[in-house]
């Protein structure tokens, strides 16, 4: 049974109820130095999250991927050491919290090593500050990175945007596009590209943009989008969305247009599961199967939850896997075939659950597919819980 789970520094966390250390889903390793890489270290995708001092680098990190709340972050401290993050949930990657005043010419940076197997690159700009130098500085990491390898997404985060009006936000991305194009595009690297993307932590729209980041690190990518449209297509359902539970990212949706409040409803919806099922569900001592320590909101991981909205609409929940929830609209004219939904659902769970144990198989069996995420920067998800609980033991 899953419960919120307060760590020493009063922060939330999705855990399993009576664990004593950080909850099986998200562990914050928070060691630094980049000298101290291990093996495991150098195989897993990485992303880095870099950006002038105050910009709200560790800020993001920690509403994202610790659940803390937006108005704590005031009170984070500044960074002075790379921090490495081990995300270990269905999106097994690991984030690296760059300290602002960063300086390229240190000998001691080592771009081979740090963006080597660097998967995704999340540059933050402080909006509501002159972002002249942030600028500056964006030129160059992006050169440098790409130099050393031209795989990188890179992705540009205007961050702090609840400070400026719809106006001003359009006109602050279209200025930094147009500049940052220019000077690119002086030095004859037109064929760098970066994603743009209005963020805050004060509302969905951190998610949104990281959602879209870690999709670019799904090789699956394709093969999930279609399985939702077929579900979708097949069972009335207006748009669904893949969830990973723990970060409230989604990995994946249907080819129909996200519309920034459909996401916010279902993004919500797991916040009142999770609360609910903290406080009302059955403990994980309580259920006489359980062996280890799920994160699955019910002991026999078969969760689903429905509201009826007040517009015709319904919401609809049901638990894929331990990290993985499916959250979907749907008319409710349409959710009287409740058992088409739900035999449609299970099919497309098994077909989901099918394709990451072939990637699984072959990233275990080293026979292609670890070599392809260390050169690409790949995450490769996993779905058996003792593959999780082998690697937190390890
Ligand atoms: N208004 C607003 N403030 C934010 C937002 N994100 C972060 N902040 C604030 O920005 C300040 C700096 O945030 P940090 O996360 O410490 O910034 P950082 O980039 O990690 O800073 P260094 O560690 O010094 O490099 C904090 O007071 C945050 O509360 C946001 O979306 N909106």
């Amino acid at each position: 049974m899953a419960s919120y789970y307060d760590y020493d520094d009063g922060v939330s966390h999705y855990g399993a109820t009576g664990e004593v250390g950080p909850p099986s889903g998200l562990e914050h390793t928070g060691y630094s130095d980049t000298d101290l890489l291990d093996v495991a270290d150098a195989e897993k995708p990485r992303l880095l999250l870099m950006g002038l001092r105050r910009s709200g680098k560790s800020s993001i990190e920690r509403v994202v991927f610790h659940k803390m709340s937006p108005n704590e972050t005031l009170f984070v401290e500044s960074t002075t050491k790379i921090e490495k993050d081990d995300i270990i949930s269905f999106i097994d990657f690991q984030i690296w919290d760059f300290p602002g005043q960063l300086d390229f010419f240190d000998p001691a940076f080592d771009s081979e090593m740090i963006f080597g197997q660097c998967g995704a690159l999340v540059f933050v700009i402080d909006a509501q500050d002159d972002y002249l130098e942030a600028l500056q500085r964006l030129y160059m990491t992006v050169t440098r990175a790409h130099k050393v390898n031209p795989n990188i997404s890179f992705e540009v985060f205007i961050h702090k945007v609840d400070g400026l009006s719809d106006d001003h936000k359009i006109e602050t991305q279209r200025d930094i596009h147009q500049r940052i194009s220019d000077e690119l595009s002086d030095a004859q690297l037109d064929n760098i590209h970066l994603s743009f993307y209005l963020t805050s932590i004060y509302d969905h729209s951190i998610y949104e943009a990281f959602s879209k980041v870690i999709q670019k690190l799904i090789p699956q990518l394709p093969t999930l989008e279609n399985l939702l449209n077929i579900l979708c297509s097949n069972s009335g359902i207006e748009k669904a969305f893949l969830f990973d539970v723990l970060s409230k990212i989604y990995i994946a949706t249907d080819s129909s247009p996200v519309d920034m409040q459909s996401y916010e409803l279902c993004s919500d919806m797991i916040d009142v599961i999770l609360d609910v099922s903290s406080i009302y569900g059955i403990s994980d001592k309580d259920s006489p199967s359980s062996t280890s320590t799920p994160t699955s909101p019910t002991a026999d991981g078969d969760a689903h939850a429905l509201i009826r909205l007040n517009n015709g609409m319904v919401l609809y929940l049901r638990e894929v896997n331990q990290h993985l929830a499916l959250v979907c609209l749907l008319r409710e004219d349409n959710f009287e075939k409740q058992g088409l939904i739900d035999y449609n659902f299970r099919c497309f769970r098994e077909a989901i659950l099918e394709v990451f144990e072939l990637r699984r198989k072959g990233y275990s069996n080293g026979n292609g597919a670890a070599d392809e995420s260390r050169s690409t920067g790949k995450a490769y998800g996993t779905v058996e819980e003792s593959d999780w609980n082998r690697r937190r033991a390890g």
